[in-house]
């Protein structure tokens, strides 16, 4: 992959829209809220699970497995969906993600005003991407501020769900195409970063007459290293840069702070290798130095969900106790804080303010082409994919199923090396 200052827009893009977008007679600005959407009930995991990994940006395979990519989505959903379910059952049996998502957009249409409507789109659950640009065009809007509910940047979130909104609007809303801003990622903004450590002070405030060995671990949704390291993906210096600047505004509301601050990364899924340190092995580094306290931040996620709620809740405070942690605090996520709210609606105007970012541009800045055959995919137009993932999907299946009754399967995903 070319470093990024060689990333150039491709000739079929360069008539993409450079029209800022304006309340016009003709309706309001859409503001499109990008997040990645959840299962609402048990049912609805192993579909959820297959839409995730049936995204290219998401199971990134060599071009000669591209073919299988829907086939390999099937097996690991259907793999997973157990383990997955418990988890979402352990939390009431859904995520909360569309229900927090949702109540954004509604505060932050009114902190906007009549002339703006906001949206949500999520990319592997209702309301889908398509809805909510449906929506938008039915209710006469003819431009639209897109806003990844993601601060920092990955090929997989704001970018899957900056191609998938691309297609949308390239082939049913031509308006909103020509006239659309995209705020890229917002990792360093100080509304942001100041809404955070004002959070992070409250807990660490919590702990002032109980403990003076106390670590603040910032805990991020990682990555495979791969994303990082071939790919290009920005995501790992912007946490760092969310986290240092987030450091930095805690510290100067408590200078009397003797808290120490350290970053981890959750969520790993599957055999490859992702960001370290891990969370579970930082948590238990942190007990056994004998550091009786912790204030864990999730610094990738704006509102609660499976990886706040049951993952970090339930399974690392447990890890953290068996080690020796007594105090055990977790930041809640951004949800539905005023402070944050303003921030979703201060990214709104100034996008507005600056040139316009199309969602190609978007993309670019970060190091990612979307105008590229997206890795696992093949080359050339998307029919012969159609064709091919069908025609393998049947066999694959099969040969699943083989595998299934004569080996052990988890020999067969460690040998592709996907998630489960
Ligand atoms: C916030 C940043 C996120 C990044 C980066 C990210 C990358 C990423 N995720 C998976 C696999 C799964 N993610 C799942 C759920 C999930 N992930 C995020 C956020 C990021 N993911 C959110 C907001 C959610 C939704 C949570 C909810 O409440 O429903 C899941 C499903 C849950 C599970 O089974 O663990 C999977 C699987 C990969 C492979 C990846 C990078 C390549
Ligand atoms: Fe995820």
């Amino acid at each position: 992959r070319p470093p990024r200052a060689a990333i150039s827009r491709s000739a079929a893009v360069a008539e993409l829209p450079v029209q800022q977008p304006a309340k016009t007679d003709e309706g309001p600005i859409a503001v499109l809220l990008l997040n990645l959407g959840g299962p609402e009930t048990s049912d609805d995991v192993e579909p959820f699970l297959y839409n995730l990994f049936a995204d290219p940006d998401i199971i990134r395979l060599p071009p000669a497995l591209a073919g299988l990519q829907t086939a390999i989505a099937w097996l690991v959903a259907k793999r997973r969906a157990p383990k997955s379910r418990a988890a979402y059952d352990s939390i009431g049996g859904g995520s909360p993600i569309l229900e927090y998502t949702t109540q954004q957009a509604r505060l932050l249409e009114n902190r906007l005003g009549p002339d703006y409507k906001c949206y949500v789109a999520m990319r592997y659950w209702h309301p889908f991407t398509d809805d909510a640009v449906q929506k938008a065009v039915a209710d006469g809007c003819t431009s639209a501020v897109v806003l990844p509910l993601y601060p920092h940047f990955s090929i997989s979130t704001t970018g899957s769900s900056l191609r998938a909104l691309l297609a949308e609007m390239q082939a049913k809303a031509p308006a909103l195409m020509q006239r659309h801003t995209v705020v890229p990622s917002w990792q360093g903004s100080p509304g942001y970063v100041d809404v955070v450590a004002k959070l992070v002070a409250e807990q660490l405030d919590s702990l002032d007459d109980i403990s003076d060995t106390t670590t603040v671990l910032f805990s991020a949704h990682g990555v495979p290293v791969s994303y990082v390291e071939e790919a290009g993906d920005p995501y790992k210096r912007h946490i760092e840069e969310t986290v240092a600047k987030v450091t930095e505004n805690v510290k100067r509301r408590r200078p009397a702070t003797t808290a120490t601050f350290e970053l981890s990364f959750q969520s790993r899924v599957g055999p490859v290798k992702w960001l370290e340190p891990y969370t579970d092995t930082k948590l238990e580094e942190i007990g056994q130095r004998g550091c009786d306290s912790v204030v864990v931040v999730p610094i990738s996620f704006v509102s609660e969900h499976i990886e706040t709620l049951e993952e970090l809740d339930i399974e690392y405070r447990e890890v953290a106790e068996e080690a020796g942690v007594k105090h055990w605090r977790r930041v809640p996520a951004l949800n539905l804080d005023e402070d944050f709210i303003s921030e979703l609606a201060t990214q709104v105007r100034g996008a507005l303010a600056k040139p316009v970012v199309n969602s190609v541009d978007a993309c670019i800045l970060n190091s990612f082409d979307l105008t590229e055959t997206p890795v696992g995919m093949l080359p050339g137009v998307d029919e012969p994919v159609e064709f091919v993932n069908g025609r393998t999907m049947t066999v694959a299946i099969t040969l699943t199923i083989l595998f299934e009754l004569l080996a052990d399967r988890a020999s067969v995903v460690g040998l592709l090396g996907l998630p489960v």
